[in-house]
């Protein structure tokens, strides 16, 4: 049994012709200036929906509609249910900006094999701010009155702690793990791939349900420039985005290679583990893949890209990663009347090899085979999606997994890229260090 009263359910995609279409009204609103956890503050219940940067974003809540997705067609199945949901809604957007209107939260299974599937889900209440404005979306199959500042005074369930955690291994003992490591370094030495990525897990027990608002203040806080994010019991704060495609132009934040940064570091102590990263040759091996699976992925879809010849160094509290911005234009000719949508572009760009390797094949493969437990959503595509098909996808890194059957239990999750000249302790002690966001998240 869940700790938490399960949500209304919302419909499944309607799929006849009589099913109710989707009212959507979007209205300005003056939201209080409460920094960086204002949308966060907002979320009424334990079952958050949340996209947020900096203090901006969207978040939602409530279910009108949730669209289930399973196996290879995950993504195409999401985006055609999407699609003829839309074809039916009745929109009036009274601010037209990135994420105002129609808006689906999604989350995607790492692997096509995981029974996580997709899940889209439709909010009845979304609350924006983009800047200096501020907006309100109803989401609903009647015509409700028009959305206002009201919904700001939705009562809000008590956030609460989660008290005493525990953590446990997770599928594979941390003892282990190097030894997998090794495994797969072998696999790389004798020729069969150049770099696979490998995770592990680690279970969290805590004394009480774990409320994902909890952990999303503390992230919000502490991680700002990450994309704090919560989807059906996903949590975490990514550094990566995968895809924002905004009114023709495309975005991703690439990332690979890897540093520690330990607590109390210096800045000037910083610097120097900075400029040992950008020397160091395994990490910019695993970089180089990386960025040139992103590029290759999204180049049949722009007339024009911009792809950084050499990385630059993204400071985070706990590590600090090689990280490239490649850009592009997207070419609306070759898709006539429509540009891809960002969720056919996160689908065209899952796995990059940030999170699964090089060849893509060979390292699934081996993931599949030595890795020891399914990732179910971790490192695959979350993040949103409007009605113009714009919209922004990070890949579900620095998170955790409420359990639905009982919310005490969370799954944390990290993983590492493995090259030739990797080291199976090294590794160990990297995947820890980013465990640490979420570590922190559930206070321990
Ligand atoms: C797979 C993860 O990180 C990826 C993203 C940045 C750096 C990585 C690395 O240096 O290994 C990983 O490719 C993770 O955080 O679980």
């Amino acid at each position: 049994m869940s700790a938490f009263p399960s949500p209304e359910p919302g419909p499944r995609v309607p799929s006849t012709p009589d099913a109710q279409p989707l009212v959507v009204r979007t209205a300005p609103i003056e939201l209080p200036d409460g920094g960086l956890t204002t949308l966060v503050d907002l979320l009424p219940d334990a079952r958050p929906l949340t996209w947020v940067r900096r203090g901006d974003g969207i978040v939602g809540w409530g279910e009108t509609l949730r669209i289930r997705t399973e196996g290879a067609g995950r993504f195409a199945d999401a985006e055609a249910a999407w699609q003829s949901v839309l074809e039916r809604a009745v929109v009036r957007d009274d601010v037209q900006v990135p994420g105002t209107g129609p808006v689906a939260f999604g989350s995607f299974a790492f692997d096509d094999t995981s029974g996580a599937g997709g899940v889209l889900v439709v909010p009845r209440v979304v609350v924006g701010r983009r800047g200096g404005t501020a907006w309100v979306t109803t989401i609903s199959t009647t015509l409700d009155a028009a959305p206002s500042t009201a919904v700001l005074d939705t009562p809000r369930a008590p956030v609460t702690a989660p008290g005493a955690v525990t953590t446990a291994d997770g599928a594979v003992p941390a003892a282990d793990w190097p030894g997998v490591v090794a495994a797969a370094v072998a696999r790389i030495q004798a020729g069969g791939l150049d770099k696979v990525v490998l995770a592990r897990d680690v279970v969290a027990t805590a004394e009480n349900p774990v409320d994902p608002r909890w952990l999303l203040r503390r992230l919000a806080s502490a991680y700002e420039t990450t994309w704090t994010f919560a989807v059906d019991g996903l949590v975490g704060a990514t550094p990566e985005l995968l895809v924002r495609s905004e009114k023709g132009l495309v975005a991703s934040r690439v990332l690979a290679g890897t540093i520690r940064r330990e607590p109390g570091m210096s800045d000037d102590d910083a610097l120097l583990r900075a400029a040992q990263l950008a020397r160091s040759s395994k990490d910019l091996e695993e970089h180089e893949h990386a960025v040139v699976s992103v590029a290759r992925a999204l180049e049949p879809f722009c007339t024009s890209m911009n792809v950084p010849e050499q990385p630059f160094v993204l400071h985070l509290p706990n590590v600090m990663h090689l990280a490239s911005d490649v850009t592009g234009v997207l070419d609306r000719a070759a898709a006539p009347g429509r540009a891809p949508s960002s969720l056919s572009l996160a689908a065209a760009l899952h796995p990059s090899a940030a999170v699964c390797g090089t060849p893509t094949t060979a390292a699934r493969d081996l993931i599949r085979e030595i890795e020891g437990m399914d990732r179910a959503r971790y490192a695959g595509p979350v993040g949103w999606t409007g009605a113009d098909g714009d919209g922004e996808w990070g890949i579900a890194l620095r998170s955790a997994a409420v359990d639905d059957a009982d919310a005490r239990r969370v799954r944390l999750f990290a993983g590492c890229g493995i090259v030739a000249a990797s080291d199976p302790a090294a590794e160990l002690a990297e995947s820890e260090a980013k465990l640490v966001p979420m570590r922190f998240a559930l206070g321990l």
